[in-house]
């Protein structure tokens, strides 16, 4: 397993994956855009922080990649959507910089109200100035946090301990929550009329682009102090810029920019109620030693077929999940590729339906993992948990997820439906049972049928005469086909009968046609799970 560790993370995370069995690390930090496309061409991960670029085209030349490891929180560096549609896990470690991050935001808080590092300056030029770097108390201000999320609520914390007045403005956040930290839960609007300091502290997205542009900053207080320690672009930097020159922003403290790293001749550069620092949010030692050895070991757990923590495009498992979903999860990916191989090759819409305990999990890896055994025979082993939903719905395939509390005749019991543009239902049903909890499949296309979920099948459905499971049987037999398990199913007597027989090898196409050709014979599917 190759790992291209492409921008600096801690040693010990290097290190740690180095120790990996069968593992070997490649650093290369500050790589050009065309040499980090020569660098990929045969790793299965890659580490980054905020530098490096995992575009689509660098996912493209990375035909191996299974896992882009992002330490620290912003992804916005990597191309998910890329990554998901190659089925490439991209992960973060969320809350490893979070204190390193509010601590820095702090620090810009302060420096917005005491002008520490233009004093500074100063003195460093020989000059003993007592004059020009006066402030004001942060006692009695109000701030305004954007974004009350993990740093945004440290820094929240930090304000009531300087006593402060806390607005926060998170359409997301739960207003109970907001209480509990007695933080008074406002409109943006509010927010932007009341507060002395603002502070942003949410990701870059469409909604939030631009969010303080300038009518935003119309609507603040003269002298408002602006901080973002977040995401460039979150602030319109010439929206800043203007209301900076202008007075209606009296100070801004800024870690992030719109452009990385911030042009030289950058405007921001020289304003002297301006205080810039180069995205350093999680540069603290104990910040860097945490994501680094985090992201380390969540690129290790994937490459060595372990649990996907905090994936950022794929649910997360934690190792109990694992425990009691883990059978079901393959149970679901053979469903699925039973009821791919029973229906037309184009349907409408994937109905999946749980009964019994799964109902109270999260069922998504089960539902993932049924779209990813519908897709198994259709896209190959590049379909994976990240990129079946994807890959499902460019197919234009609806899927329903159906919860259901009534009872199956079972404990567990999945269904999956797969409905065809005619209307016509193709299901399979499957639960695991015995003392070994084996996975059986329990019915086809509505019939009772019971045999173990695995390997080859041969699902006939037949007219109900005497004598059919000889005939089968010696056709199998015939062709050296061994029969390891059968399953016979019907309505009423001489009707159309069901018959499910599990054979040790593939009939030939020979024994195939004769089966097919059978006139007793009305449907013959050949079936691999
Ligand atoms: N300067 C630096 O070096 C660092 C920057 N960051 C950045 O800080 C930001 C926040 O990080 P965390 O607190 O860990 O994330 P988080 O996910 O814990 O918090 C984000 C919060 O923003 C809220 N939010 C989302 N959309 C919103 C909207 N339209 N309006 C208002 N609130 C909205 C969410 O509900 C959430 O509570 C991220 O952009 C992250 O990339 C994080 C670490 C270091
Ligand atoms: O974690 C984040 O979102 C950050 O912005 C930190 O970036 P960095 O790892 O210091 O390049």
């Amino acid at each position: 397993m190759k790992v291209l560790v492409a921008d600096k993370i801690s040693p010990k995370g290097v290190a740690y994956l180095r120790q990996q069995p069968g593992f070997e690390v490649i650093e290369a930090y500050g790589s050009s855009p065309e040499k980090v496309l020569e660098l990929v061409k045969d790793v299965h991960a890659i580490a980054v922080r905020s530098e490096t670029k995992i575009t689509a085209k660098v996912i493209a030349a990375a035909p191996l990649l299974k896992v882009v490891g992002r330490a620290g929180v912003g992804v916005d560096n990597v191309d998910v959507d890329a990554a998901t549609e190659r089925g490439v896990i991209v992960m973060n470690t969320p809350s490893g910089n979070t204190i390193a991050t509010a601590e820095l935001t702090f620090t810009h808080l302060l420096c917005g109200a005491r002008p520490v590092p233009q004093a500074a300056a100063s003195m460093r030029a020989g000059n003993w100035d007592r004059k020009s770097f006066s402030g004001i108390e942060l006692l009695r201000k109000t701030l305004g946090i954007v974004g009350l999320g993990r740093i945004g609520s440290e820094v929240a914390k930090r304000a009531q301990a300087f006593g402060m007045r806390v607005l926060a403005y998170d359409p997301y956040l739960a207003p109970s929550r907001a209480k509990a930290m007695q933080i008074e839960s406002v409109t943006l609007d509010e927010l932007l009329q009341q507060s002395d300091y603002i502070t942003v502290h949410m990701p870059l997205t469409d909604d939030t682009k631009y969010m303080i542009d300038e009518a935003a900053l119309e609507k603040c207080k003269k002298g408002v102090r602006i901080f973002n320690c977040a995401r460039g672009g979150i602030i319109k930097e010439t929206a800043l810029l203007a209301a900076l020159k202008s007075g209606k922003v009296g100070a801004a403290g800024l870690d992030v920019y719109e452009d990385e790293p911030l042009a030289k001749d950058s405007e921001f550069r020289s304003l002297p109620n301006v205080v810039l620092t180069p995205h350093l949010g999680a540069s603290t030692a104990e910040a860097q030693e945490s994501v680094g050895i985090e992201i380390a070991e969540q690129i290790a757990d994937v490459l060595n077929g372990g649990v996907i923590r905090n994936a950022v495009n794929v649910p997360s498992l934690d190792a109990n999940t694992v425990k009691v979903l883990g059978p079901y999860i393959d149970l679901g990916t053979k469903l699925g590729t039973l009821v791919q191989q029973i229906s037309p090759a184009q349907i409408d819409l994937l109905k999946i339906t749980y009964w019994g305990k799964i109902v109270d999990l999260d069922a998504n890896a089960i539902t993932r993992s049924v779209q990813r055994g519908y897709l198994r025979r259709i896209s190959g082993e590049e379909v994976n948990f990240v990129n079946a939903p994807v890959l499902l719905e460019r197919l234009g395939v609806k899927v329903e997820v159906v919860k259901s509390t009534g009872d199956s005749g079972y404990s567990e019991l999945i269904q999956v439906e797969a409905v065809g543009p005619d209307g016509a239902i193709y299901r399979a049903s499957g639960t695991r049972m015995g003392k070994q909890n084996q996975a059986r499949i329990v019915s086809v296309n509505g019939r009772e049928v019971e045999v173990a979920a695995e390997g080859k099948l041969l699902v006939l459905e037949n007219l109900d005469q005497p004598g059919m499971v000889g005939e089968i049987g010696t056709i199998l037999g015939q062709d050296g086909v061994n029969i390891a398990d059968m399953s016979l199913s019907r309505l009423i007597p001489g009707g159309t009968a069901y018959m499910v027989v599990r054979v040790d090898t593939e009939p030939s196409d020979n024994a195939r046609k004769i089966i097919k050709g059978h006139p007793a014979i009305k449907q013959a599917k050949f079936v691999q799970l």
